[in-house]
């Protein structure tokens, strides 16, 4: 007998999302651990309100999603516990270095060790020089950077990034893939919306492309290509 797949930690039935109407038509979706799903689509098709609806910030028109196995509560300690995301908003304490917010993070979600956690992620991303910064005098990139890094300090079943590849250099999206492969080999799971084939290619299992007309399961190559036809 072939092994039972894993149970989805996040799953989709005909959900319907948007603002009053629509924004695309119905999505069916599933990740399981060490899937990494890319959600791929032209400018405003949606990309960004499906996640949005996923993580429970936004109610769905109809359909269903689910969590965790329970209908999506983003205040819930389990999907507090289990969630990371950046979802691009730049929300900082204005008062708060770039170290402290790491720091902070750590402190909430219990890291044990977390001044070497954190030393170790200003390192991996680039961010050592600026550790003292506070976020307004931060370039675009490097407050892309400081997200993604507390993303990543704090522990989690579930990433979920909306276009993490904005903002950063060539040499950092380099590294955000293989970021991403590394999460998905240690067993994590990974919901994404991306506009970079690089990401698609270098991490993704699967891709959700959004069109106008369908909602469209692609194997990797076809979603990269899909990708970079847009
Ligand atoms: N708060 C809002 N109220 C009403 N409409 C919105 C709101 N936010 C986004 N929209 C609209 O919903 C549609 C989908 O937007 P969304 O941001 O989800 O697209 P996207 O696929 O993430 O786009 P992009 O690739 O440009 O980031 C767009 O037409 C957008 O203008």
């Amino acid at each position: 007998m072939p092994p039972t797949p894993p149970q989805p930690l996040l799953a989709a039935r005909g959900l319907v999302v948007g603002y009053g109407l629509p924004v695309c038509p119905p999505v069916d979706l599933a990740v399981r651990p060490g899937e990494v799903l890319a959600v791929v689509g032209a400018n405003g098709t949606g990309k960004s309100t499906l996640l949005r609806t996923l993580l429970g910030h936004l109610e769905p028109l109809g359909g269903h999603a689910e969590l965790l196995g329970v209908e999506v509560d983003p205040r819930s300690v389990e999907v507090r516990a289990a969630v990371a995301q950046d979802l691009g908003d730049d929300a900082f304490f204005p008062a708060l270095t770039v170290r402290e917010h790491l720091l902070l993070t750590c402190y909430g979600h219990r890291v044990t060790g977390a001044s070497d956690v954190v030393d170790g992620l200003l390192e991996e991303f680039g961010l050592l020089e600026r550790s003292a910064a506070l976020p307004a005098a931060l370039s675009s990139g490097q407050r892309r950077r400081l997200l993604l890094a507390a993303a990543l300090a704090r522990p989690r079943s579930l990433l979920v990034l909306d276009e993490p590849e904005q903002r950063l250099d060539v040499g950092m999206r380099k590294h955000l893939v293989e970021r991403l492969a590394e999460e998905r080999e240690a067993g994590g799971a990974v919901l994404l919306a991306t506009h970079d084939p690089a990401v698609v290619t270098g991490a993704a299992t699967g891709v959700l492309h959004i069109g106008e007309a369908e909602v469209r399961t692609l194997g990797r190559d076809a979603g990269a290509a899909a990708v970079a036809a847009l």
